[in-house]
């Protein structure tokens, strides 16, 4: 039987801050991805994903003994060593004053089978900058930099932590472009990302995290209704604040005049209800967005928290 790419087991990674609080950045998260999987590791500002790559990466070590993290069966360390898995990260490892192919000739030396330069130079869209001097590349072309660097250990696993953090729409675009080019090749791809487009377009698979654990994974499709709210528009003509009120349980997310906008979980009773028991016409019933989605399972998870 083959191994899995990752495999996370109650794993725990404490901090300390500055006050002297203690910081549970990865609280006893448990996650396998299979070889060849796109996952998109999603969550709020602090919910723990760099901490997990991190910890993937072997750049940071599990608080205690009983977390454990395998990367293809072995350490995260032995998997790094033996270029079995590399990291597009947001910022870093690159010298200004280098060109690019120099950087992407400078670094294949370091391994003993590295890609061919001009092969990983192609797949990741820079033969064209191939003389530009890295500080006067883009955001966008020193991410791409970044992956040509990360392609030439030819890894089993790609880490990618925000890879497109303060790109343009464009340059966003064109680097999912690039990835998608080379996603299928049966690499296993990991990405955390604030983009919840790009996750939609990009993963088979999503991982939410919330404080440190994981609350929510499956498919797009599954996430979303994991979320549990649909979205009932009607025509309510006249409906004031009263009669708003009256309505079963609800959240008014948008009106336009006589056009409002509801979230609600159960969209069979709510639209009954208004049909029946009110003027209301012209439903429409749709599946909430996976930003509406996220946000949902995250208000739960976090009131759940509060509750214990
Ligand atoms: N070296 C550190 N020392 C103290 N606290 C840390 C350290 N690294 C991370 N933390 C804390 O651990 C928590 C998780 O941080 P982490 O960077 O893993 O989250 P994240 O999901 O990647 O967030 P973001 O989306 O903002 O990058 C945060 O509360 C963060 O402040």
């Amino acid at each position: 039987m083959s191994t899995a790419a990752i495999e996370i087991r109650n794993l725990h990674k404490h901090f300390r801050s500055p006050n002297g609080t203690e910081v549970r950045a990865v609280d006893g998260l448990d996650l396998t991805i299979e070889r060849g999987e796109i996952v998109a590791l999603l969550g709020a500002n602090g919910a723990g994903k760099t901490t997990t790559l991190d910890i993937v990466l072997g750049l940071t070590q599990p608080s205690d003994s009983t977390s454990s993290c395998k990367v293809l069966g072995g350490s995260p360390r032995q998997a790094v060593q033996a270029g079995k898995i590399s990291a597009v990260l947001q910022t870093g490892g690159l010298l200004g004053d280098m060109r690019v192919e120099e950087t992407v000739r400078m670094i294949a030396s370091m391994y003993d089978d590295a890609m061919p330069v001009i092969e990983a130079m192609e797949k990741a869209n820079i033969t064209g900058i191939a003389h530009r001097q890295i500080s006067k590349c883009s955001g966008g072309e020193q991410q791409r930099i970044r992956f040509a660097l990360a392609l030439l250990p030819k890894p089993e696993v790609l880490i990618l932590d925000e890879p497109t953090a303060g790109m343009d729409v464009n340059a966003r675009a064109d680097f999912w472009d690039t990835m998608r080019d080379n996603a299928h090749g049966g690499q296993t791809i990991i990405f955390a990302t604030h983009y919840l487009q790009e996750a939609e377009q990009f993963a088979d698979r999503i991982v939410l995290m919330n404080s440190g654990k994981c609350i929510a994974d499956g498919s797009v499709a599954e996430i979303r209704d994991l979320g549990g709210q649909r979205h009932v528009e009607a025509v309510l003509p006249d409906a004031n604040a009263g009669a708003l009120a009256a309505l079963p349980a609800h959240q008014l997310i948008a009106r336009d005049g006589d056009r409002i906008t509801f979230s609600v979980a159960d969209s069979d009773a709510f639209a009954r209800h208004l049909l029946t028991q009110t003027s209301a016409h012209d439903l429409q019933i749709s599946a909430a967005s996976l930003d509406q989605a996220f946000s949902h399972l995250v208000s739960a998870a976090s009131a759940t928290q509060e509750a214990n």
